[in-house]
């Protein structure tokens, strides 16, 4: 009766917590999405501009030194030492920022700068990479380039280009610088690929908090939908072996119970009492007290077996209608008899008035009673037939009785 109902809370409330979580994730997600590029950008912002004033420091530091050695002619090895010399210590490795590139875009190495240590020793590997990264990022170096003797006649100046972005976000300073000794230009690209990184540092961190964030909520969200779950098949378990009107077990979880109990009495050579208890005359109580007066009456039945019967090892059940169940276990036939014959008289005492009732003013029951010892010939089901064979017997003895 009530499972239909309560199965329908179960999947409101799954779907209340899963709805719980996804509104959650949806919204975490949201702020993520809209906090995380706000974040790069101001992460971003203030690293470009820190970047763009080392820069600019460097540019200037850059071109004082250009135009007091290029312009004074000295050869590129002495050129690259004294770049090497001023920016050493500085947050940019010259290593890394200077190469002689040919008008081509090519990286070059000139013999007589063999003994400049990093910046001149530019093996395979480090061509490469020079080469690699004029394809990607800096796609603007052979453009710029020039030929030295045009460059050099026309003005001694070094010619800076603008600070500007690469497509991949980088940002880069290209300077150019003809050199006087060999037919090339000193290239010095300083590039703020520190800038990215760091970006990316501050990206990962904020990954870093974001994605087990999100997990952790995942991994909570699931294990309180089984929680909820887990609870409520409990509980579902519980109404489904319950009876809605009493709170009694019901038939399915009596007649398990008695199979238990047999199986346990069946091993320990012991017997098992079963008491079948049917209200006296309530048909004519329901049609005329009502039904609803009648139900009262079978709950105030009920609860009184209940609190009778007190020992865990015995199980009242509502076994159906106005009959009721009762299974006892470790008494002999004769206690079993007694207390029952007591119940069947506290069943009286309730003074449930009962005026067309033929055995009492009040509401009476029946009670049969079967004691059997479980054997390898019996089952409980007879059991079950003795009760009913006795309760038969104590309704046509006159009723408000107990046969066994
Ligand atoms: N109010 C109510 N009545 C019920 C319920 N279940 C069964 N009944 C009624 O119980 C009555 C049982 O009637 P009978 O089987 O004829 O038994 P009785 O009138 O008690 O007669 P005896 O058992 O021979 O004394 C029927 O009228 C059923 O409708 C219930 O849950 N609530």
């Amino acid at each position: 009766m009530l499972k239909i109902p309560f199965r329908c809370s179960i999947n409101n409330a799954k779907q209340a917590v899963v709805a719980t979580f996804i509104a959650l994730a949806f919204v975490i997600s949201s702020v993520v999405a809209i906090a995380t590029p706000i974040t790069y950008d101001l992460v971003w912002n203030a690293l470009f501009d820190v970047a763009m004033e080392q820069n600019e420091q460097q540019a200037l530091k850059f071109e004082a030194f250009a135009k007091t050695s290029i312009l004074q002619g000295e050869p590129a090895v002495g050129v690259i030492k004294q770049f090497q010399d001023i920016f050493q210590g500085s947050s940019y490795d010259p290593s890394n920022y200077v190469c002689l590139v040919d008008e081509n875009g090519e990286v070059i190495a000139h013999p007589e700068m063999s003994f400049v240590g990093n910046v001149i020793d530019i093996n395979y590997q480090l061509k490469q990479e020079a080469l690699a990264a004029a394809k990607h990022a800096y796609v603007d170096i052979s453009l710029i380039t020039k030929n030295i003797n045009a460059d050099f006649s026309s003005s001694n100046q070094p010619s800076r280009s603008v600070v500007k972005y690469t497509e991949d976000g980088y940002m880069e300073a290209i300077y150019q610088y003809p050199l006087p000794d060999i037919d090339a230009t000193l290239w010095i690209h300083i590039d703020v690929a520190v800038l990215d990184q760091k970006t990316e540092k501050v990206m990962m961190a904020i990954g870093a908090v974001i994605i087990p964030a999100l997990l952790i909520m995942i991994a909570i969200g699931t294990f309180a939908v089984r929680i909820v779950e887990r609870s409520f098949e409990s509980k579902l378990e519980k109404q489904a072996r319950t009876d809605g009107l009493t709170g009694l077990a019901n038939r399915r979880h009596f007649d398990d119970q008695l199979e238990v109990e047999w199986k346990r009495a069946f091993r320990k050579g012991g017997s098992v009492s079963l008491a079948m208890l049917d209200i006296d005359y309530f048909k004519l109580y329901n049609d005329n007290y009502g039904h609803q007066a009648g139900d009262e009456v079978i709950q105030q039945v009920a609860h009184c077996l209940n609190m009778k019967v007190q020992r865990s090892s015995d199980t009242v059940a509502r076994y159906g209608g106005e009959e009721f169940a009762i299974i006892m276990v470790d008494c002999t036939e004769q206690e079993a008899a007694l207390f029952m014959q007591r119940l069947v008289i506290s069943i009286e005492e309730l003074q449930l008035l009962h005026a067309y009732s033929s055995c009492s003013q009040y509401i009476t029951c029946s009670l049969g009673i079967a004691t059997l010892k479980a054997t390898e010939d019996v089952d409980h089901s007879m059991l079950l037939r003795l009760a009913d064979n006795a309760l038969y017997r104590s309704k046509a003895k006159g009723r408000n009785n107990l046969c066994s």
